[in-house]
């Protein structure tokens, strides 16, 4: 359970002057979760997400995971950020087993790990490939495995497919999904697209413009296990995207 109360940032710009990113957040997000965090450029979503994570200290209010106060980063909570790239030095294995290895896991029995997970993101056959030698889904692909082999029970993704090319993210959002599905541990994800946010999501959470403060909460209730080609009939799914879309253009009466 995160449990975020009255949360606030403000930055302090290179020019002295302080910056509000975001204001008065109070969000519960159950055990198990997948919630996506939209809105406007520049909000906060990034700024929400790294402070879950532990990587930035609230201006105030408080950040709370299952009942204890969030002032560090931790391997409850597993960052898949664009910034957290591979290690261009280690191989796909190498990387994957890394987590393992900072938490204590024994060389061999970190590779072990590392492999299962690599084959649960189809990666196995590259597993002694260097990042350079990837494309850019399969590296996303090895940077997901990654933090998944520590096991953490809360999944923190920042715009993890943005950069991806359309088919590309289509397949990736997929598989997700289908590992999602099996683990079921909360994932926090970040995106700009809308039919991202209803395919993958039990909840939406839309924040205004700058400084950001919670829009509103939209509960997705689609069944899973979701097929894209039957959502894209789907009215529901047609309504969700239509209203989100209105929210994020301003044209919501
Ligand atoms: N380290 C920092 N120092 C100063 N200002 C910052 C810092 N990090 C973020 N900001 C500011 O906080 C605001 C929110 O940034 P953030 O990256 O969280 O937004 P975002 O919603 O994720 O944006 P985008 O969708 O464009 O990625 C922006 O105005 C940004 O300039």
């Amino acid at each position: 359970m995160i449990t975020i109360d009255h949360l606030g940032k403000t930055f302090k710009t290179a020019r002295g002057t302080e910056h509000a990113a975001l204001l008065d957040i109070d969000l519960h997000i159950p055990d198990g979760q997948f919630v996506s965090i939209l809105g406007p450029s520049g909000c906060g979503k990034s700024t929400l997400l790294y402070m879950v994570g532990g990587f930035e200290q609230p201006s105030r209010g408080s950040i709370k995971v299952d009942g204890r106060l969030v002032t560090q980063p931790g391997p409850d909570r597993g960052p898949v950020f664009q910034e957290y790239a591979l290690f261009p030095w280690k191989t796909v294995l190498g990387n994957v087993a890394y987590g393992l290895r900072e938490q204590g896991v024994p060389k061999v029995q970190a590779e072990a790990r590392a492999m299962v997970w690599l084959e649960k993101v189809k990666l196995d056959k590259y597993a002694h490939f260097y990042p350079r030698e990837l494309s850019g889904g399969m590296r996303q692909r090895a940077a997901i495995a990654r933090t998944l082999a520590y096991e953490p029970g809360i999944l923190l993704m920042d715009e993890p497919f943005g950069a991806l090319d359309a088919h590309t993210r289509l397949t990736l959002q997929a598989e997700l999904l289908t590992l999602w599905e099996q683990l079921r541990n909360t994932v926090l994800f970040v995106t700009h697209a809308v039919d991202e946010a209803v395919y993958l999501s039990d909840r939406v959470i839309v924040l205004t413009g700058s400084p950001g403060t919670v829009r509103e909460i939209i509960d997705i209730d689609l069944p899973r296990p979701r097929v894209r080609s039957e959502l894209l009939v789907n009215r529901k799914y047609q309504d969700y995207i239509v209203h989100l879309e209105s929210l994020l253009t301003g044209e919501h009466a």
